[in-house]
């Protein structure tokens, strides 16, 4: 169940873990595999209260690695029932932590779980001594990989170097976005390889390059090669996600598609004419093809 408001969650002692939550990473999955099972023991259930965006896109500006579906969906998949995410703008920014500790109280929080680096209200005054006032606080240690700590911004540096392998190790899944599918330019018929254009969510992190995917959608499951980037050949300039399905021959407009990144195979170019172009897309897909086994 998922509620925006904390007077909407139902009543009673529960377990609170507090976050951002963005990415639901390893370490993120870490904490909540010992939020849920201290809930288990308790007998009560796992409170997941989330921010809506992630804090650091709001105060910062930065991308996020998922949006609230996304995260749902993936916090489903460690067990988490209960969800709390609040819309974070202006005026929750601006709350003074004390609101936040009556918060936990109107929720019943009976444990608290936080990361390391957690830190809520008005200039990230409060910090887990506050929250012990509500109840007994877990602080749980950073989870380290490679030697540094698993951390979102880590995954969104490494997603906007194109990164997606080690985005997904750091990740324990695949990056993945989605969209529905909008008109182009209808250049990639005329190309010989027809090109669905995703509509993804501007501050939505996105890797820049060529890739081997996966693209599911109401249509069904599809290997595919990817392109992220402005498309400099054609002279294009904003940023656009499209997917090639392989063995796909159909209309795909207003469809939802969702891609995962599985590879890399290379930079965006610019190519000196079409005929170039389109000589290293077939290269990509034979690349792509002999990646997957087909
Ligand atoms: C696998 C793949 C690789 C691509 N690589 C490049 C590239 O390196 N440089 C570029 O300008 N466009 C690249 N494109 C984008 C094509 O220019 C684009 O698919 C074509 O313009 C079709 O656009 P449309 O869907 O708007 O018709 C690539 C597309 C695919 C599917
Ligand atoms: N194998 C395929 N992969 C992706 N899209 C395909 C495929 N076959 C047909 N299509 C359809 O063709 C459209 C893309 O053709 P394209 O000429 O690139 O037009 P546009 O510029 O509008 O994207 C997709 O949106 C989809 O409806």
């Amino acid at each position: 169940m998922l509620f925006s408001e904390v007077a909407d969650v139902p009543k009673g002692p529960k377990v609170v873990a507090v976050g951002s939550f963005d990415g639901v990473h390893l370490g993120h999955q870490y904490l909540l595999r010992q939020a849920l099972s201290e809930a288990k023991t308790l007998k009560a259930p796992l409170l997941v209260y989330t921010f809506d965006p992630p804090t650091k896109v709001f105060t910062r500006g930065e991308g996020f690695l998922m949006d609230l579906q996304e995260k749902v969906e993936a916090l489903r998949e460690v067990g988490v029932e209960l969800i709390l995410a609040v819309p974070f703008n202006e005026e929750f920014a601006r709350r003074p932590p004390e609101a936040f500790l009556e918060d936990l109280r109107a929720l019943q929080a009976s444990r608290i779980y936080v990361g390391e680096d957690f830190r809520f209200g008005q200039g990230r005054a409060g910090g887990p001594e506050a929250l012990e006032r509500v109840a007994p606080t877990r602080v749980v240690p950073l989870l380290s990989l490679g030697g540094e700590a698993v951390k979102s911004s880590r995954i969104r540096a490494l997603l906007r170097e194109g990164r997606v392998e080690e985005a997904r190790h750091l990740l324990g899944r695949l990056y993945g976005a989605y969209g529905v599918v909008v008109e182009g330019d209808r250049m990639g018929r005329r190309l010989g390889f027809p090109t669905a254009n995703l509509a993804v969510h501007p501050l939505k992190v996105l890797p820049p390059g060529v890739f081997a995917v996966e693209a599911e959608g109401a249509f069904g499951r599809y290997k595919g090669v990817a392109n992220v980037g402005t498309r400099p050949t054609l002279g294009g300039e904003e940023r656009r996600l499209e997917v090639h399905l392989l063995g796909f021959a159909g209309e795909l407009y207003g469809e939802e598609v969702r891609v995962r990144f599985l590879k890399r195979l290379r930079e965006e170019r610019r190519f000196p004419s079409l005929e170039a172009l389109r000589a290293q897309i077939a290269e990509d897909v034979a690349e792509a093809r002999a990646y997957f086994g087909l």
